[in-house]
């Protein structure tokens, strides 16, 4: 199986890295996305691969859908970046990092602010916390974040487990959807989030492919979001496979991702227009010039190259 190893710079830093890099996978029946995170294990690592070789080797659930609505995505950026990023998005949703190590409250709050000011008082503002504040700072944070924002959509993940979720969603008035408590679950079909969470966030890769990620949002008994894992053209087409494919759609997806980084890999990039993102029936093929662009350097291939050797070698 052809593999291409890519390195593409972000324009910001997101998710802690200022370069994405992953592997453009050639099947039977077109291209597949493998790009991990680093910090995911070879374990959780075999389900992003069952993604990428679905996405090349086999057709995708019928969709529902031929577009989906898309929220942009604003990073830990200054008031008047995250300005420009909404402004320019045409979107109708906007998502807002916040809790980041290097941002205080008062700065999220800013931004939040910021936001608002770009969309108006009919757009819909969301954040995400990453897991990143206990029961008591999660509280005292949404309370100022929604307030900065003229009310907010949804908090993402404000804290790391379920039972936590729970309690903050007890204690505010802003829904609660979960990310990592699904994506990162031992078992993703066996989470109860129902009674912890309002919304379930589902990122295809993590979650092991279309088929696999329709089950689990059947499971988890919520109203769902499709969110990207900042990939590629290629790989975000799998993800838009599941927000086409899924029976209800009431949220905007975090599907417009390809702003946050510098190049893509296609002559046709899946970025939003108007806040929509046509439903694929197959991912985009690369083209060579553009893959040549983005090549990754010998070693970054090899790294890769090998730790797909070592996935496969676990099925
Ligand atoms: O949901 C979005 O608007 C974009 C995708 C996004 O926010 C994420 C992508 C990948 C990892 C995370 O940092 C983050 C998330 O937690 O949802
Ligand atoms: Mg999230």
């Amino acid at each position: 199986m052809q593999a291409h190893v890519y390195a593409i710079p972000m324009r910001n830093r997101f998710r802690g890295i200022t370069e994405r890099q992953g592997v453009l996978l050639r099947g039977e029946s077109g291209w597949g996305e493998f790009c991990a995170f680093e910090d995911y294990t070879d374990t959780e690592s075999a389900l992003w691969l069952d993604c990428a070789l679905e996405s090349a080797e086999q057709d995708w659930p019928e969709p529902v859908r031929d577009r989906v609505p898309v929220n942009c995505t604003v990073p830990v950026v200054s008031p008047e970046r995250a300005h420009e990023i909404v402004a320019a998005s045409g979107c109708r949703t906007a998502k807002v990092k916040v809790a980041d190590p290097g941002s205080p409250l008062a700065g999220d709050c800013a931004r939040v602010e910021a936001v608002r000011d770009a969309l108006g008082p009919s757009g819909a503002i969301r954040v995400d916390a990453n897991a990143a504040w206990s029961v008591d700072e999660a509280v005292r944070a949404i309370s100022a974040l929604d307030k900065a924002a003229g009310g907010l959509e949804y908090v993402e993940q404000p804290c790391p487990s379920v039972p936590e979720l729970a309690q903050v969603r007890r204690r505010v008035d802003v829904r609660v959807a979960a990310d990592e408590s699904i994506r990162r679950a031992e078992d993703p079909l066996r989470v109860a989030v129902a009674g912890a969470a309002d919304v379930a966030v589902l990122k295809v890769a993590p979650l092991g492919g279309v088929r696999r990620a329709l089950r689990v949002a059947e499971a988890c008994g919520l109203p769902c979001v499709v969110s990207s894992a900042v990939e590629s053209s290629v790989g975000l087409a799998a993800g838009l496979a599941l927000a086409g494919a899924l029976p209800e759609l009431d949220f905007a997806c975090g599907l417009g991702t390809l702003s946050l980084l510098t190049a893509d890999v296609v002559d046709q990039p899946l970025r939003p227009v108007d806040g929509w993102l046509p439903v694929p029936r197959r991912a985009p093929a690369p083209s060579a010039d553009l893959l040549a662009a983005v090549t990754a350097n010998p070693a970054t291939s090899q790294r890769w190259l090998t730790r797909l050797d070592r996935i496969r070698a676990l099925a």
